[in-house]
């Protein structure tokens, strides 16, 4: 099936850097050879806010669900300013969408954003080699299959490259507070920043979103009540200049990550990060949270962790994942820092993480009441 019904259905095939074969049909942009880290995502709904996350970038995304594209795209469910990813491998793209909010159809999108994709794969296949052997470098187009198999060993994955410098914003900007009562101010650095993390935190003051690159020293002199590490692409030791950035801050004011800001945060105080086989990438991940007992059920994405192990005495992990025992959270008390693996901003997925955003606010303003930082 093609993104435009009526359109000629071009034959491509997706090779795997191991030597696997999978025949499809290329959809939306189409270009002889794409490549990048295969990774696999179980959720059932959602694929726009997935495609469009920024923390894909050098990677292709295979949805488990078969059926992609069934209620179409709209204008405001982008959760970036386009498409970061390499491209998206799906069973079957909706031959037609259906829904009272859709504006365009999925192989329409994916044709406008520029990013190939393939359907008509065995995805039960694909994602239990995945699962067996590890997220895996592939490549997929209309080429031939050795000048596939070729590119695709020549792809590095998300190894040894800073993809944060690829998708953060070049300049600042703000996002104004939902309450324009709200005195707070909320710096967020961008490492690749979803749309619905800083709505969610509008909610709570002015957000001012920095560059990755922004340094200790500027982000304290715009004197804010908090900051905010963002979720962003790859592997978070390519990314040495924010952990600095975090050091200098650390016990300035009030910390939050999530996702690669967790793993950020992790390395700033001591901790180490390494790379989970094929990671977390859905939205029914059952964590626990160590300090109430509660189960939540979060939305994910991630290939790298913190391994719990290195953590320094006065951090402590505040979350766990019940399917693999993964670290998903950790708090720095004294520091009054914390941050979580999964995504409380969801889109797409459950909203039951959503009370940290909430614990955000209140170490913003417990903090401004004992003077420790601006309210
Ligand atoms: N969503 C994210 O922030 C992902 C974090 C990091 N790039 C990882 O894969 O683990």
């Amino acid at each position: 099936m093609t993104g435009k019904t009526g359109n000629a259905v071009t034959e491509g095939a997706l090779v795997l850097a191991d030597g696997s074969v999978f025949e499809g049909e290329l959809i939306g942009a189409h270009v002889p050879v794409s490549t990048g880290e295969v990774v696999f995502n179980t959720v059932l709904s959602g694929y726009q806010e997935v495609i469009s996350d920024p923390s894909y970038a050098g990677q292709i995304i295979t949805f488990t669900y078969p059926h992609i594209g069934n209620y179409g795209i709209n204008a405001t469910d982008f959760e970036s300013v386009g498409t970061f990813c390499r491209g998206v491998i799906v069973r079957d793209l909706a031959r037609r969408h259906s829904n009272f909010r859709a504006q365009s159809d999925l192989g329409s999108m994916l044709f406008q954003q520029g990013v190939p994709g393939i359907a008509g794969i065995d995805t039960r296949r694909l994602t239990r080699l995945i699962r067996d052997h590890g997220a895996v470098p592939g490549a997929f187009g209309s080429a031939s299959e050795s000048e596939l198999l070729a590119a695709a060993q020549a792809e590095p994955g998300t190894d040894g490259v800073d993809l944060v410098k690829t998708v953060t914003t070049p300049v600042g900007y703000t996002v104004q507070a939902t309450d324009p009562a709200s005195r707070r101010t909320i710096v967020a650095i961008d490492f690749g920043m979803k749309r619905n993390i800083a709505n969610n935190l509008a909610r709570f003051g002015r957000v001012e979103v920095v560059p990755a690159t922004t340094s200790a020293g500027d982000i304290l002199a715009m004197d804010p009540s908090g900051v905010f590490l963002s979720n962003g692409p790859g592997d978070p030791a390519m990314s040495p200049y924010a952990v600095d950035t975090i050091q200098g801050l650390l016990g300035e004011l009030p910390i939050f990550g999530i996702c690669l800001g967790h793993q950020l945060l992790s390395r700033a105080i001591g901790a180490d990060t390494v790379k989970l086989p094929f990671g977390h990438h859905g939205g029914n991940h059952p964590v626990k949270n160590l300090l109430d007992q509660r189960i939540e059920i979060t939305s994910q994405n991630h290939n790298f962790a913190v391994d719990a192990s290195t953590l320094p005495s006065n951090a402590e992990m505040t979350h766990i994942n019940l399917n693999d025992d993964v670290c998903e959270g950790i708090r720095v008390e004294s520091e009054r820092a914390f941050s979580v693996q999964h995504h409380p901003e969801a889109n797409p997925g459950p909203h039951d993480a959503n009370y940290l955003f909430d614990q955000f606010a209140d170490l913003m303003d417990a903090s401004a009441s004992t003077g420790k930082a601006g309210a």
